[in-house]
């Protein structure tokens, strides 16, 4: 889906007005209904007292709208304004008199609610511009403190729909976005207080979009089904791809055993793995549909040539649980050297890197998966996660690579600029191992012949869905990276039907 910043949101919505041949007024009535729709499907208890407060743009317009609506619903509402200044939307004044009474604030104090009582925020929307001033903050400071449930209009007055917010916002229980969600609502620094949001189509014209360039996705369910292919009946091992994962160390099989597993899971035909000898019957027992790279003559502590690997197989992992022994440093060096097929480098393979600055070495095109303090070594601290995720696109742009930050909101940056965020997971996925059972997926993807991006956007959502649903059997602090193994087979089938 693509995240549209609140330049562009404002352009679909005057593009709508022109094209539907609708004045914003009736705009406005059809989002109203469909957020009083959305309202009266989760809050159908008509006995607690709705306060709507409007601001004095068109997100109170709404607001006013909005009440009028639940009003005729049968909702007990009441409705004030604060009018901090005189400039108000013309459809904000039209619809102030849709509503029978409002109290009308010039300064803002505070007034008794009812604990049970909800409140509607409908104060500012996308048309913010810088942090909250004046009244507005004192007001929000009185509204955060409140116990009562926050239902907020579009956005939560306050935060900005771009960017982190440098000043505060409300802290919303609920918030209905229209048409598309905010690309803030996938920001880490907001994850805290933005919980439960969704979004309803108020039919904006769909052509404006198909048509416009942006910057920002994010990834969900109809983008990933439109990616996973369908297998033929006539199709066998051959065509779904020959991988080689080259990882493990002494003390280190569990990375190379998760890996292994997770790539077959996610449909891969032939897996060889290049791993030191003494691990292979232990693989054997535990992933017996891999093989393990035999010894081969030019091998560095018992892994692999890489001159003989490229012309066998479709992609190459490299990294997990490879430490950074000499023996590990000289392995990448001849792999930076010599690899020519699609490649996923993780771990120990971007800790050396970094150590011995050999970020433009990473082949064009290939699929580097940090995790945050990875990332810095790679390309240095940054002093917040948005800052770090502007520097993930420059570095993607830079050195032709895309990058997987993993993390809460695990973004994917492309060469082309272009970043996707990812909504699924959940916080039992930070445990040892999950890292390796995401490389072994993307390995899988690159090898069954999806372009890279086809293989980030794959595997990243299907980690985190199936990362979902083993937090949901087994809790988000029992979690381990094995259940995560466990729940890929049921994503797939689930997205696939097959
Ligand atoms: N997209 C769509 O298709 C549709 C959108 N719709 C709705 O329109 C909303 C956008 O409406 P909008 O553009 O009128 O702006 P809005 O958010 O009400 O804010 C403007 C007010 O905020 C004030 N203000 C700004 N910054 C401030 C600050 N830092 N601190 C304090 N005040 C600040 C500003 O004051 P001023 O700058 O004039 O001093 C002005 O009074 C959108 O969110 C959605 O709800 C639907 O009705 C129909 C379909
Ligand atoms: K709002």
């Amino acid at each position: 889906m693509k995240l549209l910043e609140k330049s562009q949101i404002r352009s679909w919505d005057l593009d709508t007005i022109d094209h539907q041949n609708i004045s914003s007024f009736d705009l406005m009535l059809r989002a109203a209904s469909v957020f009083s729709n959305w309202f009266q499907s989760l809050f159908f208890d008509k006995t607690r007292t709705i306060h709507v407060f409007c601001g004095m743009g068109n997100n109170g317009g709404d607001g006013f709208c909005i009440a009028s609506l639940l009003a005729k619903a049968g909702y007990e509402v009441n409705v004030y304004l604060f009018q901090f200044n005189n400039r108000f939307s013309d459809d904000n004044l039209s619809r102030q008199k849709e509503v029978e009474s409002f109290d009308k604030f010039e300064k803002f104090t505070p007034f008794p609610l009812e604990q049970k009582d909800l409140i509607i925020d409908a104060l500012l929307g996308s048309g913010i511009n810088g942090p909250l001033k004046g009244e507005y903050l004192k007001l929000v400071s009185w509204l955060n403190a409140l116990p009562n449930k926050i239902i907020s209009i579009d956005i939560p007055s306050g935060m900005d729909p771009d960017q982190p917010t440098s000043g505060s916002f409300v802290h919303a229980d609920h918030v209905l976005s229209f048409e598309i969600p905010k690309i803030s609502f996938f920001l880490n620094e907001n994850s805290d207080y933005i919980k439960n949001w969704d979004y309803r189509s108020i039919h904006l014209n769909p052509g404006f979009v198909e048509d416009l360039k942006v910057m920002n996705y994010l990834i969900d369910y109809d983008l990933v089904k439109s990616i996973l292919r369908q297998r033929k009946a006539t199709e066998n091992k051959k065509d779904f791809g020959f991988a080689q994962f080259c990882g493990g160390s002494p003390g280190m099989l569990g990375s190379v055993i998760l890996a292994s597993k997770a790539a077959m899971r996610c449909g891969l035909g032939r897996l060889a793995v290049s791993t030191p000898s003494i691990y292979h019957s232990s693989l054997f027992s535990s992933c017996p549909e891999a093989m393990a790279q035999a010894d081969l003559p030019k091998n560095v502590s018992n892994l692999v040539d890489f001159q003989l690997v490229n012309e066998h197989v479709d992609a190459i992992a490299i990294g997990p649980g490879l430490s950074s022994a000499k023996e590990s440093v000289r392995y990448i060096d001849e792999f930076l050297k010599a690899n020519k097929k699609p490649a996923v480098l993780d771990a120990d393979a971007l800790n050396i890197i970094s150590r011995n600055k050999w970020q433009p070495r990473i082949g064009a095109y290939s699929i580097i998966s940090p995790h945050k303090e990875e990332f810095e070594r790679l390309f240095g601290t940054c002093d917040s996660h948005y800052s770090r995720i502007q520097k993930q696109i420059e570095k993607s742009k830079e050195l032709n690579i895309f990058i997987i930050l993993k993390g809460a909101h695990t973004t994917i940056s492309s060469p082309d600029g272009s970043c996707y965020y990812n909504n699924t997971g959940n916080v039992g996925m930070g445990t040892a191992g999950s890292g390796d059972v995401l490389t072994g997926m993307l390995l899988s993807f690159l090898a069954q012949g999806y372009t890279p991006l086809e293989t980030c956007i794959l595997a990243v959502y299907l980690h985190g869905s199936a990362g979902d649903s083993a937090a949901f059997k087994y809790g988000n602090i029992a979690l381990i990276a094995s259940d995560i193994i466990e729940f890929i087979p049921s994503v797939i089938k689930n997205i696939n039907g097959k």
